[in-house]
């Protein structure tokens, strides 16, 4: 039987993620060898040229499941009948600029996009927000579209995650798949809870085998949270291919699910678990099945982690009241 093609929307497509998401989303990394997908790249009026390039390199590529690819400068179209969209593109801080300014010039695209998504996606529409700062742009984009449900608007932490665990391997000397259950808790800034406490290696608990709480704190927590400035400085430009891999692997694990006795990290609006007020976008370790994901239920959680969880959340809930002052949400 031939199936549907997946419609998947991708603001920003023009933009260095954008090059490095599309020839995976459209190889079949996103969402399986099997299925055929139908591109939608939404970009700015002076982005539309790179991202016709883009796709002229798509078409050389002779994907056998690229059904099509349409580019875009107008939200409503942009998300019309999509199934799965990325939100990659976003207004970075430049010079000069606060971060209520830059929350005000996200509101601006993030506010319309939501309701673009609310009024013209279709109603198994998966949002994974990427552009920065990924969790409150997504709280806007979700708050914009009160018709779907809140659950379907994500933002990634899954690049911390993925940092996270290549860190604790090479810190271990084990390979990354001997790695489960770690955990991303809060904001993807900064302030992020890289959390080993109930991780397994090799099936014995992480922060057993580490038994350094001094490499947890001083070495392991800033490094991942402070990967993406790393990169900034060595590279003169913010991550870009391993952040459209993350991407990759967010959609992927929602739509395909977490495999028997892991979990992944993402960040869903919290139905009020592990005290993290509800309504907010902050991450959490999630089992998905069935294209659904459910947090984690019933971690212990030690006073190492408590601290640093509440101080991940209260950067989100002063971000969620300064949106809030700007009538963004
Ligand atoms: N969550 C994460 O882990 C993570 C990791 C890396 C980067 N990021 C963020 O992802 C975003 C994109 O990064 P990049 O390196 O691709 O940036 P980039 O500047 O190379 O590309 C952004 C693209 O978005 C487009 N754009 C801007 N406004 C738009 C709008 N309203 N609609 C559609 N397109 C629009 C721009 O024209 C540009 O082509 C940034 O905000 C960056 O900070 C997030
Ligand atoms: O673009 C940034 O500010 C950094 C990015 O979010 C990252 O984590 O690499």
């Amino acid at each position: 039987m031939t199936r549907t093609p997946v419609n998947v929307t991708v603001t920003g497509a023009a933009g260095q993620i954008g090059y490095a998401l599309l020839f995976r989303i459209a190889s079949g990394h996103l969402l399986g060898a099997d299925v055929p997908v139908k591109l939608r790249l939404l970009e700015i009026p002076q982005g539309v040229k790179a991202a016709e390039g883009t796709a002229m390199e798509l078409d050389d590529c002779a994907f056998p499941l690229l059904k099509g690819i349409d580019i875009f400068d107008e939200p409503n179209q942009g998300f019309e009948g999509a199934n799965v969209a990325l939100l990659v593109g976003a207004r970075p801080r430049t010079k000069g600029m606060e971060r209520g300014d830059l929350l005000a010039a996200n509101g601006g695209i993030f506010k319309p996009q939501g309701k673009a998504i609310n009024d013209h996606a279709a109603d198994d529409i998966k949002v994974l927000v990427v552009g920065n700062p990924a969790n409150t742009n997504a709280l806007i984009a979700q708050a914009a579209a009160p018709d779907v449900p809140a659950e379907r608007f994500t933002a990634m932490t899954r690049l911390d995650h993925n940092r996270a665990l290549t860190q604790l391997a090479q810190k271990t000397g084990v390979s990354v798949e001997d790695i489960k259950r770690l955990t991303i808790w809060g904001n993807h800034s900064a302030t992020q809870y890289p959390d080993i406490f109930h991780a397994e290696i090799a099936g014995k608990n992480a922060a057993d085998v580490v038994n350094d709480e001094k490499w947890l704190a001083d070495t392991f927590i800033p490094t991942v949270a402070k990967r993406g400035a790393a990169i900034i400085e060595a590279r003169g430009a913010s991550s870009a291919a391993s952040a459209a891999n993350a991407a990759i692997d967010h959609v992927h694990t929602w739509v395909n699910g977490t495999a028997a006795g892991d979990w992944a990290s993402m960040g869903i609006p919290s139905d009020g678990s592990y005290g993290v007020p509800e309504g907010l976008i902050s991450s959490f370790p999630v089992t998905c099945t069935d294209g659904k994901y459910e947090i984690v239920q019933g971690l212990e959680i030690n006073d190492f982690s408590r601290a640093r969880i509440d101080a991940s959340v209260q950067e989100l809930s002063e971000e969620r009241d300064a949106v809030r002052e700007l009538g963004l949400i």
